[in-house]
């Protein structure tokens, strides 16, 4: 292919540092916005590039397994500090790779050194306990050990924050990193990792390989020095991380998708539930596993919650995320863009009612991105496509029923399980939807979207393996427990 010499190529990072694909191929990482516009030219990696970084990551492994947490969390502190001085250059990077606006990806990029910070902390936390022994001289006591080399596999909805998310609590606990970012968003990944080489983290501790999914991913799940594999994105790739892993004994952790129900109630405050279905929803152009997608109504407050919505959703404005006021941009690529106007065909065609948007739109300063409109139906069954699978777009499907029981059935009546909303002045309402809800993040009077990185994250049913990440939870799958019996 022929690269523009004004743009600036990235390489991987491998045992500490910048190297060109053994491929010596590059592709344009282009802005969804404008897909004339390349951001960058990022590797193409192969195979060897992948047992390139297990190796050095292997080779770092005992080393930095040694140092202190403390010492380890230093490192952590310094690339925080690093990506504070770098944040509005790294959101930049973020909004112009995959789209979503510039205040969204600076409040992403601030999330990011929040959880370096919070990992950073980590080192200096205890490890394990001191559990009473059935020999009365002998002391038995647990630690936390890590795994090894683990290998990460990211998504390209939260370019910074997901990658932190994995490499933060992994490296604190004493492993070291080949990450494999999402191609779209390869860029903003690269920089990332300038972050930490400037830390100073000894070579080969942090590793990035870029690349195809199905080379350099798919080396990453079957490499047999690849002890624990971290890994966020579709259903569809999380299974062949499990299969994989699983046929050679290795750890593995998948956070996937969502189709995340809001339960409007009839008591409850219409102008917050329309902000947050529409924020839940719509923010982020609905590329999150979090967000809101099946809008469940009682019939009681059905009428006032529709038009407020469409009326605020009408207020929206749709474009390029580095212009002010933009409240929406771009789908990251073009792929996603056709699944979602595909959906909104699959929608109208099983009889659901397009109650606003549905289409590109026609401003001609758009024509050259992947946008689509926010998109709202009504009559929507449970049973129907877009209100069963996960379209990963601004498409909300209202569900209007008559009782909370109804709602309940409803909101559980989906193979996922990631995140659920109730908008409710009863308190035992509320409660029975804690209580009966098939989720692993519940939310009350509050959007489906978004996370604290101190709590656990992590779904239900087809939404995740069963593990959890972010805050302390991160260290069950990041390390192996000893069970230390010393007798004098
Ligand atoms: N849970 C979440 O946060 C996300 C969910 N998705 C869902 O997945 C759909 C498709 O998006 P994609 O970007 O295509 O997801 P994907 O699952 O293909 O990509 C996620 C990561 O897996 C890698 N990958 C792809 N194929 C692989 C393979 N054979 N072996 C190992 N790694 C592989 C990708 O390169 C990327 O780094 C979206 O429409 C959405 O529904 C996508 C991104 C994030
Ligand atoms: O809602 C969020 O902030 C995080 C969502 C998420 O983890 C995802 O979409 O992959």
């Amino acid at each position: 292919m022929t690269v523009q010499e004004t743009v600036k190529t990235y390489k991987n990072f491998i045992g500490g540092k910048w190297l060109s694909s053994s491929t010596e191929k590059v592709k344009p990482s282009t802005n969804p916005a404008n897909k004339d516009e390349i951001v960058g030219y990022v590797q193409i990696s192969s195979e060897e590039d992948v047992d390139q970084a297990v190796e050095a990551a292997k080779l770092a492994k005992k080393s930095w397994r040694k140092l202190t947490g403390a010492a380890r969390g230093n490192y952590l502190y310094k690339a925080a500090n690093i990506m504070e001085s770098r944040l509005d250059e790294i959101a930049e990077t973020m909004t112009r790779e995959m789209g979503k606006t510039f205040p969204e990806a600076k409040g992403e990029t601030a999330r990011g050194i929040a959880i370096l910070r919070y990992y950073a902390g980590e080192g200096m936390r205890k490890t394990g306990d001191v559990i009473p022994a059935t020999d009365s001289k002998a002391l038995m006591y647990t630690d936390r050990v890590p795994l090894g080399v683990v290998g990460l596999i990211t998504p390209w909805n939260f370019p910074v924050a997901i990658p932190i998310w994995k490499m933060a609590p992994a490296l604190i606990y004493g492993n070291t990193v080949v990450i494999k970012p999402a191609e779209d968003t390869a860029v903003t990944a690269v920089k990332v990792i300038e972050c930490m080489e400037e830390a100073g983290f000894p070579a080969g501790v942090v590793n990035l390989v870029t690349g195809r999914g199905s080379v350099v991913g798919n080396r990453m799940i079957h490499h047999p020095d690849i002890n624990g594999i971290s890994f966020t994105g579709s259903n569809q790739t999380g299974k062949l991380v499990a299969e994989g892993a699983i046929a050679r004994g290795a750890k593995y952790q998948l956070e996937m998708g969502g189709k995340n129900p809001i339960i409007i109630a009839d008591d409850a405050d219409v102008d917050a539930a329309v902000e947050a279905t529409i924020s839940g929803g719509l923010s982020s152009t609905g590329q999150k596993c979090t967000a809101t997608s099946r809008v469940i109504v009682q019939e009681g407050i059905y009428e006032r919650f529709k038009e407020r919505l469409i009326a605020r959703t009408k207020e929206l404005t749709l474009g390029d995320g580095m212009k002010e006021n933009v409240y929406m941009g771009p789908s990251a690529n073009e792929g996603q863009l056709n699944t979602v106007l595909s959906y909104i065909e699959k929608g109208k065609a099983e009889g659901a009612t397009l109650v606003l948007g549905g289409n590109r739109p026609k401003d001609p300063e758009l024509q050259n991105g992947y946008f689509v409109e926010p998109t709202i139906f009504e009559n929507v069954k449970s049973d129907m496509a877009i209100a069963q699978e996960e379209i990963f777009g601004p498409v909300l499907a209202l569900i209007k029923v008559d009782t909370i029981q109804k709602a309940l059935e409803l909101a559980n009546d989906v193979s996922f399980g990631l995140s659920a909303s109730i908008f409710t002045k009863n308190i035992e309402n509320a409660f029975e939807f804690i209580d009966e809800i098939d989720a692993g993040l519940v939310r009350v009077n509050f959007e489906t979207a978004g996370v604290e990185l101190q709590a656990p994250f992590g779904g239900m049913k087809d939404s995740s393996s069963g593990s959890r990440e972010q805050g302390e939870a991160a260290k069950e799958f990041f390390t192996s427990i000893k069970t230390v019996f010393v007798k004098p």
